[in-house]
């Protein structure tokens, strides 16, 4: 394996060259224009360099997989979409080998280190990048992407891990959903996690497939000022986000999805490695195939059933259909799972007689509700060495880093942007941007009414493409997050077309409350940094709000907002009779329709305040927990039925012996 260090020649491009980390041969890391002015500029033109790679760090060799044409009849299990959810559920439903499991997923297999496959560091191939509508609030659209091939968005995201507060869960509990506390969910997030420190592992899973960490120390400076002055502003600080006895507000040490070697751990490399996938026999994977319809019938008590799925390859030369003998799960996230329903003919049936689909049940949840969390980026300029952004002005840097990665297992490629967040309630920021003495009624996590409403992400880098930053410096980018949304969007169908993207309206902040707390969250940034340059630290600003007035921050949201892609709730567990209308059940099982769940970001009945990935690993491990016990249930009752009827006559025959007896021996 080798990583090579090259120059890209392009057309127009006259002042040196672009360079490109190629990896294995495939993988790229590409240094834009811009930056290779930098390289030219500041340090003379670099030649290629070649440097193997350990085998610690290599892409995953060939897994077994199945083409379409290749593809049994029948299986037990279907489950479409092979992200985040679709390879945890592959995974525990095949282990021990008693039922046969079909995984579809559109991308292909493979997996890289963790910054170069970042989505914004990446060549951009295992994403699904494209524009929502428009939304005529803004007078644009925004740019949604999510991931693509087996991992899912876990093989491009930023690998952040957090479980959130008590309540978040208690409250969807409290709602009406049973099963769903934060002490019923618990063992799911610990049954998926392995934490290898270096806090107390107290609150953390040990065993589970998933390695997370995080590091003793901050990488980068700015972090490190960052962390700093919001101890000094009056956030406390949170030594493990996992425990849940910590306060809803404060800031902690981000923990990241990362292997003991460096690598990105996404839920494929995770659950699926080579050594499980090419021995479980019952476990067939198909990608670069997608789920492009379901098929129901009608059952004599005039309920559907989910009977076969069509799947087809996406470069269109193959379909096949496919029965599932147990159930259909659908895992293909937030945007695609309520697009395939609606294919389907499943969905408000307003929608599918405008787009010319058979309604087969009118089920008005599916595609409504989309919640996001949002952020506005600000930047700044800080010393160069403390931020991210050196890695590509100084190749020397670069190269540092790539021997810390291979040789020494550490450094800024396991870094995956945020190292800090600061959490908290917009209620209890002041109008100056700092923590109001919060009492202990509002500190306590299990309390619903002290969900966190925003966030600030500390960054150690910018977007280097906005106009009018000085890039010869380091970037310094706090972002600003509405982390409990209230406002919704829905997912539509542009097209019959199933490999077409959906049409999404965002619908971004129709909610005053998500104006308030974005509001809250750029105060608290901008008291950030005063704070840090109150400390010494060389900060400059650069993309900021000119005043911390209501107004003058509106306007700075309604040019700047951005999401922050983590689309939920799509398909929410709720009633059909909620307000905001369900599509699955408790059990996940979809409303109406026997055979088929649904178990992804889809599902969240809202979206909470976490970066979702741990969540999603931990409802796919309920779901496949509930299926697989709901099979023993059903198939165990015949066998408890037997053994109650055999105890039955055998009590019988044996009270019927003991009077018999004693009659004989009676003198009467
Ligand atoms: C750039 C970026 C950074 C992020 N950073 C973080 C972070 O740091 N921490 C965090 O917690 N979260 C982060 N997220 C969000 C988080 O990763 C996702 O919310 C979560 O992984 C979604 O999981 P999922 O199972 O619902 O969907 P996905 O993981 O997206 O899986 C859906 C899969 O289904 C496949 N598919 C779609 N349609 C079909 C079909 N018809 N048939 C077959 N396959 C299909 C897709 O190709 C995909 O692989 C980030 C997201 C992005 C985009």
């Amino acid at each position: 394996m080798s990583i090579i260090l090259e120059p890209i020649w392009r057309d127009g491009f006259k002042l040196g060259g672009d360079y490109r980390i190629r990896i294995n041969g495939s993988i790229y890391l590409p240094v834009k224009a811009t930056v290779s002015l930098g390289l030219d500029a500041g340090c003379g033109t670099l030649n290629q360099q070649t440097i193997s790679l350990p085998p610690k760090c290599g892409l995953s060799a060939a897994h077994r997989q199945f083409s379409v044409n290749k593809l049994d009849s029948e299986y037990d299990y279907v489950v479409l979409g092979g992200g985040n959810a679709g390879c945890v559920l592959a995974r525990r439903l095949s282990e021990g080998g008693k039922h046969t499991v079909l995984l579809v997923e559109k991308g292909d297999a493979g997996d890289s280190a963790p910054l170069p496959s970042l989505h914004f560091w990446s060549d951009g191939k295992h994403s699904t990048v494209f524009d929502s509508a428009v939304d005529p609030k803004f007078g644009r659209s925004f740019s949604l992407i999510s991931g693509l091939g087996l991992g899912g968005t876990t093989r491009i995201n930023g690998g952040q891990y957090t479980l959130g507060v008590p309540a978040e869960y208690n409250a969807w509990s409290e709602e009406g959903r049973p099963g769903w506390s934060y002490e019923e969910l618990k063992p799911y997030f610990t049954k998926s996690e392995t934490w290898v420190g270096p806090v107390p592992e107290e609150w953390h899973g040990s065993t589970g497939p998933l390695t997370v960490r995080s590091y003793e120390d901050f990488y980068f400076g700015c972090s490190k000022e960052a962390a700093k002055a919001a101890t000094d502003l009056g956030f406390s600080s949170i030594l493990d986000m996992h425990s849940p006895l910590e306060p809803s507000i404060g800031w902690n040490k981000m923990q990241y999805t990362l292997g003991t070697d460096g690598t990105r751990q996404s839920s494929f490399r995770a659950y699926l490695p080579k050594t499980f996938v090419n021995s479980t026999q019952n476990l067939h994977i198909c990608t670069r195939a997608v789920g492009s319809k379901l098929a129901f019938s009608r059952q004599t008590d005039g309920r559907l059933r989910t009977d076969s799925v069509k799947i087809q390859s996406t470069d269109g030369r193959h379909v096949r259909v496919v029965k599932a003998r147990q159930e259909v799960i659908l895992a293909c996230g937030a945007f695609e799972t309520p697009k395939l329903l609606l294919l389907s003919g499943v969905g408000p049936e307003e929608h599918l007689d405008q787009m010319g689909i058979e309604v087969v049940r009118h089920t008005p949840g599916v595609g409504a509700n989309l919640q996001d969390h949002i952020y506005i980026k600000t930047v700044y300029n800080c010393p160069l060495p403390d931020s991210l952004w050196a890695i590509v002005r100084r190749p020397w840097i670069l190269i540092r880093e790539i021997y810390n990665y291979l040789i020494l297992g550490f450094g800024w490629l396991l870094c995956t942007q945020i190292e800090v967040e600061i959490f908290g309630m917009a209620s209890l920021i002041d109008a100056e941007g700092k923590p109001t003495a919060a009492s202990a009624e509002h500190k306590d996590p299990f309390n619903p009414n002290n969900r966190p409403d925003f966030a600030v992400l500390a960054t150690p880098i910018a977007d280097p493409r906005e106009p009018g930053i000085d890039w010869s410096k380091g970037l310094f980018g706090p972002n600003c997050a509405l982390m409990k949304a209230e406002s919704r969007g829905r997912v539509l169908l542009r097209s019959r077309n199933p490999l077409e993207n959906p049409l999404c309206e965002m619908g971004y902040l129709t909610h005053p409350k998500d104006w308030a707390a974005l509001r809250a969250a750029l105060r608290v940034s901008s008291q950030l940094c005063r704070q840090m340059r109150a400390n010494g630290y060389a900060l400059e600003e650069s993309k900021v709000p000119r005043a911390l007035d209501d107004e003058t921050l509106d306007a700075f949201i309604k040019e700047r907002v951005e999401t922050m892609y983590h689309y939920a709730s799509s398909c929410r567990m709720a009633s059909e009779v909620d307000a905001h209308p369900g599509v699955v059940d408790p059990e996940l099982r979809v409303h109406g329709i026997s055979n088929l769940r649904i178990s992804d970001a889809s599902v969240l009945p809202s979206a909470p305040a976490v970066h979702p990935q741990a969540l999603i690993y931990a409802v796919a491990e309920k779901c496949a927990d509930m299926m697989l016990k709901g099979y023993e249930i059903f198939h165990l009752l015949p066998v408890i039925f037997i053994f109650d009827a055999r105890m039955f006559l055998l009590n019988i025959t044996t009270e019927l012996g003991r009077y018999l007896i004693r009659r004989i021996n009676s003198p009467y």
